[in-house]
């Protein structure tokens, strides 16, 4: 069987023109203001990417770059500011607490990438509505989000299974537990019952539901395992992997395994499509669509 390699645009596609209509009708546009305190060139492109595709779906954003120092004192200005409808920094700012901090101060009702406490809660809890009545729905961070689009595109999730369990049955590995992207995605994938290998570079963690607990949330317990137990086992190898030289071994791989890179080097060796029936490159373009797609959700709430 010969690898489909699907590509970001393909599933961004579908997004495009539902957003370009939804904002053609709004007299007054939602705007976006994104803040760059790092010197990160991958979050710098995903700001020019950002700014170019808002601008085609006819909604505004700005860049403002500041000093780390200082971003404290704009987050607040902007969550004060009623011209602002959405707020996005671009992590990692200090890599290490002071970020958790900084979403924290983001106000829930312009926090496009949901990674307030507010929302992570609710996502790590599996509580997916802001209300009792289930009219709001919480806002999940773009990147997580993106690569769940990207699996529910190309049939990972069976629809045929109840909702909140389409994906039983899969395992799958997360490689990258950062707080903004491996960490979430892992704790979304567990959540559609999936069991997840959750990898960093220090160890293995097992996410997944479990049958007997009262509540509907997954756990997540640390395993001995090494990458090269648990890679074989996986129908779906996702990475993220900020690293150029660092590469998945495909000798590791399943046959017939969905691989998706999120990181903006490539995690997998060109061979990649040697093994896999479907490999995606990239998410970048969808991320975006998921910025757009939140960025709308939190303008309709605030009016
Ligand atoms: N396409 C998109 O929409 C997005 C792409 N990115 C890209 O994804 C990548 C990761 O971004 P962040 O999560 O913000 O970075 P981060 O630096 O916060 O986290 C990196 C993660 O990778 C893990 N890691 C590093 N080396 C490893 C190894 N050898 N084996 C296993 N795990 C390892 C770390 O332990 C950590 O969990 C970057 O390339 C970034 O540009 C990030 C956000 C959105
Ligand atoms: N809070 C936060 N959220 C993020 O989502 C986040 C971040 N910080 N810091 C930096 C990384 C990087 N990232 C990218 C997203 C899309 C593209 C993207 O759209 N790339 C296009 C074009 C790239 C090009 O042409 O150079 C593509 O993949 O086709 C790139 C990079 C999001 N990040």
């Amino acid at each position: 069987m010969p690898c489909k390699v699907v590509l970001a645009a393909e599933v961004a596609s579908n997004y495009t023109a539902e957003i370009k209509s939804e904002v053609s009708q709004k007299e007054t546009k939602p705007r976006l203001v994104g803040f760059l305190a790092n010197d990160d060139i991958y979050a710098e492109k995903y700001a020019q990417s950002s700014s170019k595709h808002l601008a085609e779906a006819g909604l505004e954003f700005e860049l403002r770059q500041v000093p780390r120092e200082s971003l404290e004192a704009a987050i607040r200005e902007a969550n004060a500011d009623d011209r602002v409808s959405g707020i996005l920094v671009y992590y990692p700012v200090y890599g290490d607490d002071r970020d958790q901090k900084l979403q924290d101060l983001v106000d829930p009702t312009k926090d496009v990438e949901g990674l307030n406490v507010v929302y992570n809660g609710k996502l790590y809890g599996n509580d997916r509505f802001l209300d009792e009545e289930k009219t709001r729905k919480a806002i999940l961070p773009c990147t997580p989000l993106a690569v769940v689009k990207v699996l529910d595109h190309i049939g990972v999730y069976n629809h045929s299974l109840p909702y909140g369990d389409h994906l039983r049955g899969k395992t799958i590995a997360v490689v990258n537990r950062s707080e903004v992207v491996g960490r979430p995605l892992a704790a979304l994938l567990a959540n559609d019952g999936a069991k997840v290998y959750s990898i960093d570079i220090n160890d293995i963690q097992i996410y997944e539901r479990d049958p007997t607990a009262s509540i509907n949330s997954h756990t997540a317990t640390k395993t001995e395992l090494k990458p090269e137990d648990v890679i074989p086992l996986c129908d779906v190898v996702i990475t993220g992997v900020p690293t150029a030289a660092y590469k998945m071994p495909t000798s590791l791989l399943k046959p017939g395994v969905v691989a998706v890179n999120f990181a903006s080097v490539r995690n997998f060796e060109p061979e990649v499509k040697d093994v896999a029936s479907i490999y995606v490159p990239s998410v970048g373009k969808v991320t975006v669509s998921m910025l757009q797609r939140n960025l709308l959700r939190l303008f309709n709430y605030q009016h």
